[in-house]
C-alpha cells in the first residue's frame, strides 16, 4: 500500500512543481494578490517577497490566506516587487517621445530649489520621457543650472513681487500659462519645495482645481499638504488625487480631519477613516513602514532602505508615485481582465514608489554609508529598477 501511495504522492508533488512553474498558475497567483488588499503577500513588518516567492506554492497558499482575511483589520505587505514589474511598461522601439510619460512638478520658491528638482529628475531616472517643473523666477534659473534635462517654466510669483493691484491680472495669467500645458501631463506633483506665500498657494489652489477638471492625477507632497490641510475641498472626493504627508504633515490631517491625535495602535483604521472622510482619496503615509490606503483597504511597504534620513528622500518618492501611478493607469487601462481592472492606480503607484525608493536608499547606504545624500539615492533609481525589471525583457 505504502509503495503506490508514496508513487501517487511523488506523482501529485511532481505535478504540483509543474502547475507552480506554469504561466497559469502564476497568472492566478498574480489574480489573487490583485484581491482585496492588492498585492498582498506577507504579514506586516516582513520585508518585500523576491520573484522567487511569485512562483512557490507556499506563497500562493499564503496569499489566498491573507486575502481572505484581509478585513479582520491587520496591515499586510504588498509584494511590491511583482507590483512593479506588472505595471513598468516594455521599452517598445514604436514607442514616441511622451508615451512613457510626462510629469509636472508644482514648487520651487526663493527658499526651496532642491525638492522640485529632487522630485523632477526622480521622474526623468525612472523613465517618464519628459518632466517639467512650475517655480517662481528666482528658482528656474537655480534649477535648470541643476540640470538640462528638465523644461523649467518660471511663472508662479511670491506676494513680495506682486502689488495688491496687480494679483488679480498676475494670478490668471498663471492660470493661462499652467493650462495650456495641463492635457499633456499624465500626472502633477504639486509641493515639493512650494513655500507657503500666500498669494503663490492662491494660485496653486487655482492650479489643483483646473488638473481637477482635467481630470489629471494629482500626487500632493509638502507644502501642497500645508495648503491643502487648510482647504480640503482642493481635494475631497477626487480619487485621482494622493497624499503623501510624512509624520508632521500626517499629525496636521489627522488633527484637522478626525480632530483627534495619532492613533498608532489603530494606525490602519485611522488611516482608512481619514480617507473616507477626504472622500476616497489615496494617502501614502509615509515613516518606517509606509502605510497606503483609498479608503478601502491599508497596504503596507516596509523592505528596508536607510538609516539616513537626510531631507529631499519624499521628493524622490513624489516623482516616483507621480511616474508609477501613471504607468499603473495606462496598464489597468489596456487590461481586459475584470479583476485586474478593478484595482486601483493610484494605490499601485504608491506601493511601487515606495520600494523604488528604498531599494535605492538601500543601495546608496551600502556605498555612502554616513554620508549618503539625496542625490545619491536618485543615482540609484535606475540599477534599482532595472534589478526588478530589466529593460531589455
Ligand atoms: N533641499 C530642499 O529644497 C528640500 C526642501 N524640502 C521642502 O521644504 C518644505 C518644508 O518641508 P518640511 O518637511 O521641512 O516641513 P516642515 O516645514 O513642516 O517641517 C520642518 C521640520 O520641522 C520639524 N517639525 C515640523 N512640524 C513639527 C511638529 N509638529 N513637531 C515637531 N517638529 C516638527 C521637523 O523636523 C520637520 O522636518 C517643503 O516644501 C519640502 O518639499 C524638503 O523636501 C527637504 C529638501
Ligand atoms: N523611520 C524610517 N525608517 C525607514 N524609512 C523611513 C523612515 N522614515 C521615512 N522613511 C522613508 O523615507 C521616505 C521619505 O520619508 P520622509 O518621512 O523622510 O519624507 P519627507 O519628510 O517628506 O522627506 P523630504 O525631506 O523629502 O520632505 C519614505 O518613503 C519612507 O519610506
Ligand atoms: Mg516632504
Amino acid at each position: 500500500m505504502s509503495r503506490p501511495m508514496g508513487a501517487w504522492r511523488h506523482h501529485q508533488e511532481h505535478r504540483g512543481r509543474m502547475w507552480a512553474a506554469s504561466p497559469a498558475f502564476r497568472r492566478q497567483l498574480f489574480l489573487l494578490r490583485l484581491l482585496s488588499p492588492p498585492f498582498v503577500l506577507v504579514p506586516g513588518g516582513g520585508g518585500c517577497s523576491s520573484s522567487s516567492s511569485s512562483s512557490s506554492s507556499s506563497g500562493y497558499l499564503r496569499a489566498h490566506a491573507m486575502a481572505a482575511s484581509a478585513s479582520a483589520g491587520p496591515v499586510y505587505e504588498a509584494d511590491a516587487e511583482a507590483v512593479v514589474r506588472r505595471i513598468t511598461p516594455p521599452l517598445d522601439p514604436a514607442q514616441h517621445k511622451g508615451q512613457a510619460g510626462k510629469i509636472a512638478v508644482i514648487g520651487g520658491c526663493r527658499e526651496y530649489t532642491g525638492a522640485p528638482y529632487f522630485a523632477a529628475i526622480s521622474a526623468l531616472k525612472i523613465g517618464a520621457d519628459l518632466s517639467h517643473v512650475f517655480c517662481t523666477r528666482d528658482a528656474a534659473t537655480v534649477i535648470k543650472s541643476y540640470s538640462p534635462e528638465l523644461i523649467v517654466h518660471p511663472i508662479l510669483e511670491e506676494s513680495y513681487s506682486v502689488s495688491d493691484g496687480e494679483r488679480e491680472t498676475i494670478s490668471s495669467k498663471i492660470l493661462i500659462e499652467v493650462a495650456k500645458w495641463m492635457e499633456r501631463f499624465d500626472c502633477i506633483v504639486v509641493g515639493p519645495g512650494l513655500g507657503r506665500d500666500s498669494f503663490l498657494l492662491d494660485c496653486v489652489s487655482n492650479i489643483i482645481r483646473h488638473a481637477r477638471k482635467a481630470n489629471i492625477p494629482t500626487v500632493v507632497d509638502g507644502d501642497g499638504l500645508f495648503l491643502i490641510t487648510n482647504n480640503l475641498s482642493l481635494v475631497e472626493h477626487n480619487s485621482l488625487a494622493i497624499l503623501t504627508p510624512n509624520v508632521y504633515e500626517y499629525k496636521r490631517l489627522v488633527q484637522k480631519v478626525l480632530n483627534c491625535e495619532v492613533n498608532e495602535e489603530n494606525a490602519s483604521e485611522q488611516l482608512i477613516a481619514l480617507c473616507q472622510n477626504i472622500g476616497g482619496i489615496t494617502i501614502m503615509r509615509k515613516g518606517k513602514a509606509d502605510l497606503i490606503s483609498d479608503g478601502k483597504t491599508v497596504t503596507q511597504v516596509s523592505t528596508f532602505g536607510s538609516p539616513r534620513r537626510c531631507g529631499g528622500q519624499g521628493d524622490i518618492l513624489s516623482g516616483s508615485v507621480a511616474v508609477f501611478s501613471s504607468w499603473a493607469q495606462h496598464f489597468l487601462l489596456s487590461n481586459e481582465h475584470p479583476t485586474e481592472k478593478s484595482a486601483n492606480p493610484m494605490m499601485l503607484g504608491c506601493i511601487a514608489g515606495s520600494l523604488l525608493l528604498r531599494k535605492a536608499a538601500s543601495l546608496a547606504f551600502e556605498k555612502n554609508k554616513r554620508s549618503t545624500v539625496t542625490t545619491d539615492i536618485i543615482e540609484f533609481l535606475g540599477k534599482s529598477l532595472e534589478e526588478i525589471c530589466p529593460a531589455d525583457h
